[in-house]
């Protein structure tokens, strides 16, 4: 495009000037015709041999440029130009300059049409997911482990993707991928070539350009694009691989396009302490309604299915949908309504843009809008933006949109009403039984206790005999004696000794498992300070999803050892009434 851009300005030059030399009185202009051929035919015979030596063509074409001098010359007899010295000169400068141009955009599209006969190429975008595929099968190649340019990175984000590299303890494993720039690499035999580059989107400035775009070429010798194409599936099936057992998520981005977040291991079921049969009901439900669009055709009715999670805070509402949709084998798309870069036409295209099964979560819905009229929301979208998002005529089908809230009698009708809400799940405060349950799940029977006690006080603290554990029949792979294991039994009676001082449905299980946590490998402990920690929370104002730390110092190896939640009760005391303030402060700013 450029290049005969650039080659068509002298030919428009010689045509300017060659017009001009005609319509110039020739008492006026002393060039002589035979002068004016002379310039056409040397200027010719520089062209092509520049043009020549452009393409690197070492032979001379001063012969074929001598003649094509001479079609030039007896063109402009035969348009009847011959006997005006300065109408011919001018069109022969019109004319070469014409040449010039086509013979280089003509030089460029063999050499492309050449390129296309013998070499095959597959292009990648990073805007596009297929990028992350080939980034992550790139990571892995070997080529990658001992290129010289190479660049590192945390995290493969490219356009729709992210995703984080394995990490070793706490410390994020990088990747290694080949520079930017040209690279030549063996697969299956085969020499491939690639080059990366990257440009910043057109016409953005340094600030609001973000990340710039990327681009891979990947190529190789002959006509047939298999090789190319098995690397490329090779490369998908590697990422899908990768995320089997995980649930990704994608959130919204500022430019209103789904773009993938993170992505976690699946959040097994069995780790949700619920009411069995709404745990299931749910499930079987979700399970049904994938199974059944025919169903859903054959009536006329769309094909979604719309679920609302309510209850207190830490009660488990977005635990739940992680494990369902890890059930499901879905991803999750969140949209946040407090996200000011959405209006309504963005959300609605978000949702339009959703993959036919999906989980579409819009979490706290009712901090974004409270009543119909409320269009005057915090957020960019309107009340019937929201509305016509979930189920509009260019709503996704095949998704369910799940839903959830704190505060139910807060939500208009209108968006819970049945067909945009089909299930509506209660979550409540622990019961006692769901304490015992949630105790027996964070310390299951074969775990290590005590690790880090000295044996004395770890065999005081449970008493735990060989026997015991033989007339059990579970055989225990007790490492040393210093790390004893629970058996069932003894996780039973610690589990319901923990369960019978907790008060029926006042802790929410995310407090209880905020308490726990203190005491990771030291149930016993956690069974004895657990009054203590009714009696204090009890006396304090909990709400929110406040963190309490009760945390116990690994290192104490007394048995005198004491719970140290008051000190820490006090400090979460104060950080929670500020944490309150602070966000009543930036409600009324807003
Ligand atoms: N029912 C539950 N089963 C298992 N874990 C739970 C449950 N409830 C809460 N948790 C734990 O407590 C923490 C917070 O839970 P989660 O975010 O799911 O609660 P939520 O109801 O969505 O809270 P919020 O309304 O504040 O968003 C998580 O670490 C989760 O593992």
């Amino acid at each position: 495009m450029n290049s005969a851009g650039g080659s068509t300005l002298p030919g428009l030059f010689g045509i300017g000037l060659g017009l001009r030399v005609a319509a110039t009185p020739s008492s006026t202009v002393a060039f002589s015709r035979p002068f004016l051929s002379t310039v056409g035919r040397t200027a010719l015979v520089g062209g092509v041999t520049l043009a020549g030596q452009q393409r690197g063509y070492t032979s001379t074409p001063e012969g074929g440029a001598h003649e094509v001098g001479r079609l030039v010359s007896s063109a402009t007899e035969k348009i009847g130009l011959g006997d005006n010295q300065f109408a011919a000169g001018g069109f022969q400068l019109a004319l070469l300059g014409g040449i010039l141009a086509g013979l280089r955009v003509l030089g460029s599209h063999a050499l492309e049409y050449l390129k296309k006969r013998v070499v095959v190429t597959a292009e990648f975008d990073s805007r596009d997911e297929s990028y992350s595929w080939i980034l992550n099968w790139l990571s892995d190649h070997p080529y990658s482990r001992d290129a010289t340019n190479f660049s590192v990175s945390t995290t493969i984000a490219r356009g729709a993707q992210k995703l984080s590299g394995e990490g070793v303890g706490s410390v994020q494993a990088p990747y290694f991928l080949p520079a930017p720039g040209f690279h030549f690499f063996w697969y299956k035999n085969r020499l491939l070539w690639m080059y990366r580059e990257r440009a910043r989107p057109a016409g953005a400035t340094v600030a609001t350009a973000g990340s710039p775009v990327e681009n891979i070429t990947i190529s190789t010798l002959g006509r047939s694009r298999s090789i190319l194409q098995t690397l490329i599936l090779e490369a998908q099936h590697k990422f899908i691989e990768r995320d089997q057992s995980r649930t990704v998520i994608f959130a919204a981005d500022q430019y209103g396009a789904w773009r993938r977040t993170k992505s976690r291991p699946k959040r097994p079921l069995e780790t949700i302490v619920m009411d069995p049969e709404l745990k299931s009901y749910i499930v079987e439900d979700a399970k049904e309604f994938f199974s059944s669009e025919s169903w859903y055709a054959e009536r006329g009715l769309p094909f979604r299915r719309g679920i609302l999670l309510y209850g207190s805070p830490g009660t488990g509402k977005t635990s739940f949908i992680h494990a369902l949709a890890g059930e499901l084998g879905l991803n999750i798309y969140v949209i946040n309504l407090s996200n000011k870069a959405i209006s309504d036409s963005t959300l609605s295209e978000l949702v339009a843009d959703t993959p036919s099964r999906c989980l579409l979560l819009i979490e706290d819905v009712d901090a974004a809008f409270v009543q119909r009229d409320s269009n005057d929301a915090s957020s960019g979208i309107t009340f019937s933006g929201l509305l016509n998002s979930v189920d509009g005529v260019s709503a996704q089908e095949g998704r369910i949109l799940c839903m959830t809230t704190n505060h139910l009698e807060r939500l208009d009708e209108a968006l819970i009403r049945p067909g945009r809400v089909d299930v509506r799940a209660k979550f409540g405060k622990a019961t006692q039984s769901q304490a015992k349950e949630l105790f027996t799940k964070f310390f299951p029977q074969s775990v290590s206790v005590s690790t880090a006690h000295s044996s004395a006080e770890s065999s005081k603290s449970i008493d735990i005999s060989a026997d015991k554990r033989e007339s059990d029949g579970i055989e225990k792979h007790v490492c040393t004696q210093y790390t004893p294991s629970i058996t069932r039994q003894e996780a039973e009676e610690l589990a319901a000794r923990f369960a019978e001082q907790i008060p029926d449905q006042e802790f929410s299980i995310a407090q209880l498992q905020g308490f726990l946590m203190g005491y990771k490998k030291h149930p016993d402990f956690a069974v004895k300070n657990v009054k203590e920690f009714v009696r204090q929370a009890g006396s304090m104002e909990v709400s929110g999803t406040a963190k309490i730390g009760y945390s116990m110092d690994q290192d104490i190896n007394d048995e005198e050892q004491v719970w140290q939640g008051n000190e820490e009760l006090q400090k979460a005391q104060q950080e929670f009434r500020e944490e309150k303030e602070k966000a009543r402060r930036d409600s009324i700013k807003q």
